[in-house]
């Protein structure tokens, strides 16, 4: 005889949840929730083969959950169970979710745009104040010892006032530096796939070029913008060409935008004079010439790293598990499914 806990809807947990506690218990009031039990890919795909999450609607993931299923790519998608409609992903950014593979199965994807906004746009100015100042220098001098520097002093750093920003990306994350970086006195100009409605590109004071002039005519380069096949490497050798020497190049996006060994050349030879990097294209490893320049701010992809906005974004991903459960439908698809 079935009993009534037949009829709820199943959740799979892919990853944990940190902080959003009681928002949580309050899917499990609604749904069972199940975890595998596998640690590595291989056992994760068996696991699920053998029947473990047979009947969840939808899977909450988060970043990581990498560690344990990988990619989300056409191997791991088709070894999910049929019953899955919905995957709730905690990230803006998606790059570890194949979104062609799951639209092939009919797998609707959110993400947890804006939650993420102000956090990895503060980040943004902190690296591009650090890395313009040179304050990176003088961190890794004053804790070896040295003050300023044993040998000599760290060079000069830069105002931002009236220097150009340009921002490569205008999305959520953009369009809040932007107004950042406008308290700073700095010129901003934009490239984006679409342009802005000009009401907003004028109440947030944003010129749009196209993207040669961004490269050629900026004092400072940000990168706020998703990474995916068409945006991997979008800044290579070329595109440092084309840079006003001397750039300052800021990353809180996702590190393979950047030719990681191009940037390196590119500092090597002074073409770009400083970087502030919150991301890298193999992470945790980081390229050993970024580690030994101390012309280059580093962070540990921490730019969403406060109780405050991990707290968002699971909260903001756990909303669009209770509306598949619910509706059937999602709060926040990615722009591809929408
Ligand atoms: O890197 C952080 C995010 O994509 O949310």
């Amino acid at each position: 005889m079935a009993s009534a806990n037949d009829t709820r809807p199943r959740v799979l947990l892919l990853g944990t949840i940190e902080h959003a506690h009681s928002t949580w218990s309050s899917i499990s009031s609604i749904a069972d929730i199940i975890t595998p039990s596998s640690t590595n890919r291989t056992a994760f795909i068996a696991e699920s083969l053998a029947g473990a999450f047979d009947g969840c609607v939808v899977a909450y993931r988060s970043f990581d959950s990498f560690d344990v299923t990988g990619k989300v790519d056409d191997e791991l998608v088709a070894a999910l169970p049929p019953s899955l409609r919905f995957i709730c992903h905690n990230g803006a950014g998606y790059d570890q979710v194949s979104i062609p593979a799951c639209t092939a199965r009919g797998l609707l994807v959110s993400n947890t745009p804006t939650a993420v906004d102000d956090a990895t746009a503060d980040t943004a100015v902190f690296l591009l104040l650090g890395a313009l100042r040179n304050f990176a220098v003088g961190m890794a001098s004053l804790r070896a010892g040295e003050w300023r520097g044993a040998a000599a002093l760290p060079a000069l750093g830069h105002d931002p006032q009236g220097k150009v920003l340009g921002i490569l990306g205008m999305g959520g994350i953009g369009c809040n530096l932007a107004r950042k970086a406008a308290m700073f006195g700095m010129r901003i100009r934009y490239h984006n796939r679409t342009r802005l409605e000009p009401g907003l590109e004028r109440a947030i004071g944003v010129e749009y070029v196209n993207f040669d002039t961004l490269l050629a005519e900026s004092d400072v380069l940000s990168l706020n913008l998703p990474l995916n096949p068409n945006t991997r490497h979008i800044i290579s050798a070329p595109e440092f060409a084309k840079m006003k020497r001397g750039i300052t190049v800021v990353n809180t996006a996702r590190g393979a935008i950047i030719d990681e060994a191009a940037l390196v050349d590119a500092l090597d030879s002074g073409q770009v004079s400083s970087a502030g990097l919150d991301v890298y294209e193999e992470e945790p490893a980081v390229h050993p010439g970024l580690l030994s320049n101390p012309r280059v701010m580093l962070i540990p992809h921490m730019g969403t790293w406060t109780v405050e906005t991990e707290t968002k974004m699971e909260e903001w991903t756990i909303s669009n598990v209770r509306m598949a459960i619910e509706s059937g439908s999602l709060r926040s698809v990615v722009p591809e499914q929408r």
